[in-house]
């Protein structure tokens, strides 16, 4: 082998977005569920990157291959179960791999509504937003982190913005009643590190009770920023499930502008009820964690990917 005069820093790989739909029939009444799932594997791979054996190297097309077989084999009870499964057999089952970490992006489907009454075996797209989960998994310990993300939200009043440093740049003009709107993307660290999996959290109520927590802070959050809203509506997820530690938000300031109406002579006032131009961008980009006190951060700073 040639010696490098160059040193090989992080790496890791596997198969991205492996899109697995798993039906389950209970007689007539079939259930779907629609994931995306991206396997990255690291661990004793030098020698690929050097010399190009792939002796220790499970192929790529081997890791969409157990995606589908577990999907079969096991079935899919939630992102979170699924991730684990999926990161636990790479990392027990192939010495060279240590770590593994699946990230799953899941659609949901509710069941159309007929004059018979809900459709046993036809689905619509549900439009809010996509379920995430991402699964780390090192041999010893676990990482899950929830989260979701397209969650659009408004408030159509009890938002005022006002009282903020005024320079010779400023002309933004104080609002006592304002439409507070924002498209929510949030990851939330579970506490479970793996260790017991009679303790393992519901995943799916954990995720219901999380997101419920979110919009019912949202809702009920008089705003003087969107700031405020985010750090309340972190505080109310942590006090209500103490099974996480951590909460982290993306949230885009979808301004709402009033429109100025007085060139036609007319008023255009928030308390009749106004008429605004939804702007597109440029948007405020409002992003902050919430922890319980005495928490690590470890939730990565730019959920993007996640
Ligand atoms: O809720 C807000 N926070 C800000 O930091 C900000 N800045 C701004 O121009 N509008 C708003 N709104």
């Amino acid at each position: 082998m040639t010696v490098p005069t160059t040193i090989l820093g992080q790496n890791q790989y596997g198969k991205a977005e492996n899109r697995v739909v798993k039906i389950t029939r209970d007689g007539a009444t079939h259930h779907i569920r629609d994931l995306n799932v991206s396997v990255s594997l690291s661990g004793d791979l030098d020698e690929v990157h050097y010399s190009g054996s792939n002796a220790n190297v499970l192929p790529t097309d081997t890791t969409k291959n157990t995606v589908f077989a577990f999907a079969k084999e096991q079935g899919i009870e939630s992102a979170e179960q699924f991730g684990l499964a999926l990161a636990r057999h790479f990392v027990d089952a192939t010495e060279p791999i240590r770590t593994a970490r699946i990230r799953v992006e899941e659609y949901a489907w509710e069941r159309i509504a007929t004059s018979e009454g809900e459709a046993p075996h036809s689905f619509v797209r549900r439009g809010q937003e996509t379920r995430t989960a991402q699964v780390t998994y090192d041999g010893s310990t676990v990482e899950i982190l929830s989260g979701l993300k397209g969650l659009t939200v408004l408030n159509s009043t009890d938002s005022e913005f006002w009282g903020y440093i005024k320079d010779k740049y400023t002309t933004l003009k104080e609002d006592y009643d304002r439409i507070l709107a924002t498209e929510v993307s949030a990851v939330w660290r579970h506490g479970w590190n793996g260790e017991d999996d009679a303790s393992a959290p519901d995943w799916q109520s954990s995720y219901e009770g999380t997101k419920a927590l979110m919009l019912g802070a949202f809702a009920e959050t008089y705003s003087l920023s969107l700031q405020q809203t985010l750090y309340r509506m972190g505080s109310q997820v942590l006090e209500g499930r103490p099974e996480l530690e951590e909460i982290r938000f993306s949230m885009p300031n979808k301004h709402h502008f009033k429109v100025d109406l007085e060139p036609f002579g007319i008023k255009n006032e928030a308390a009749d009820g106004a008429v605004y131009i939804a702007a597109d961008r440029p948007y405020g980009l409002i992003e902050a964690t919430v922890l319980r006190e005495g928490a690590e951060a470890r939730i990565p700073l730019d959920l993007t990917n996640l």
